[in-house]
């Protein structure tokens, strides 16, 4: 591809939604979780999936990471349909993108290091020494710089985040999704991170999407965002958090994003 058809491909895709959800259902079995949703994900997003406690937001993760089958509907990236692609498509687009889990997921019996040089080590054919550049460069982004070394059993929560964050951008991804980020981290811990999270976003230029219940970080860093009821089976609030806090119809989303900002996952939801 040359130069100019990649800045045409560029300037084509800066307006187009990254990622689509459409009419999507979802349900396990015959038990459905969540029908027609419907919601766009604009590239350089930091798009976060709210709603209480059971309402469906990591089985929404789970299927925009193809890890469930829609019932219904489809999720389609940069236009392209993730659902009904091949194998070999899936993967390629599985490879743009970063995932942290709620608990970090590191492997405990391999140093920080090993850690993040896997994805390098299994999609890429960069060299030892090449890799261990590119290890070093990832965990003094998260600020954990000299720490190739350590094992998981070493370091603090937060460190451990951090190194996860470390191993999901190893690859500059061009999605990177979070499940409850800070869970577990003290509040000043859980900014840091937050921070963290805006400046890799805009030195990679990856687009986010999380699930969180943490008020802070929903107000301070998201700029877009879908409400899952468990009631109604669907999303009753689709926005900019801010606005739908002052300005939503639905009295639930008013109410979870009032709670107080000290909030937690432990406070009482709808
Ligand atoms: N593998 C599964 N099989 C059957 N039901 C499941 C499965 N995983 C989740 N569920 C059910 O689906 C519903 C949504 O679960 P999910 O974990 O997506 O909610 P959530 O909004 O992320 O919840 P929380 O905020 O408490 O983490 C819940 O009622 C849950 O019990």
């Amino acid at each position: 591809m040359t130069a100019a058809s990649d800045s045409a491909k560029l300037a084509s895709s800066a307006q187009e939604a990254h990622i689509e959800v459409r009419d999507l259902t979802m349900a396990y079995g015959a038990r459905v979780i969540q029908r027609e949703l419907n919601f766009k994900v604009n590239r350089g997003d930091i798009f976060v999936i709210m709603g209480g406690s059971g309402c469906g937001k990591s089985t929404l993760l789970k299927h925009m990471l193809g890890l469930i089958s829609p019932a219904q509907g489809d999720i389609l990236y940069a236009g392209r349909s993730f659902t009904q692609a091949d194998a070999a498509t899936r993967d390629a687009m599985r490879q743009s993108w970063g995932v942290t889990y709620q608990s970090g997921a590191l492997i405990s019996s391999m140093s920080l290091g090993e850690n993040v040089s896997l994805p390098l080590q299994l999609y890429t054919n960069y060299s030892r020494a090449e890799i261990a550049d590119v290890v070093s460069y990832k965990l003094s982004l998260v600020g954990l710089g000299g720490y190739e070394s350590y094992y998981p059993s070493e370091v603090s929560g937060g460190m451990l985040k951090r190194a996860a964050l470390s191993r999901a951008i190893a690859l500059d991804p061009e999605v990177l999704f979070f499940d409850e980020p800070s869970a577990g981290l003290d509040p000043i811990s859980s900014r840091m991170l937050d921070e963290l999270i805006v400046e890799l976003k805009e030195s990679i230029g990856s687009t986010v999407v999380m699930v969180t219940h943490e008020l802070a970080s929903i107000f301070d860093i998201a700029t877009n965002s879908v409400y899952l009821d468990a009631n109604s089976k669907t999303m009753i609030g689709y926005g900019d958090p801010k606005y739908l806090r002052d300005h939503s119809e639905q009295a639930i989303v008013r109410q979870f994003l009032t709670r107080g900002i000290n909030a937690t996952k432990g406070d009482s939801v709808p």
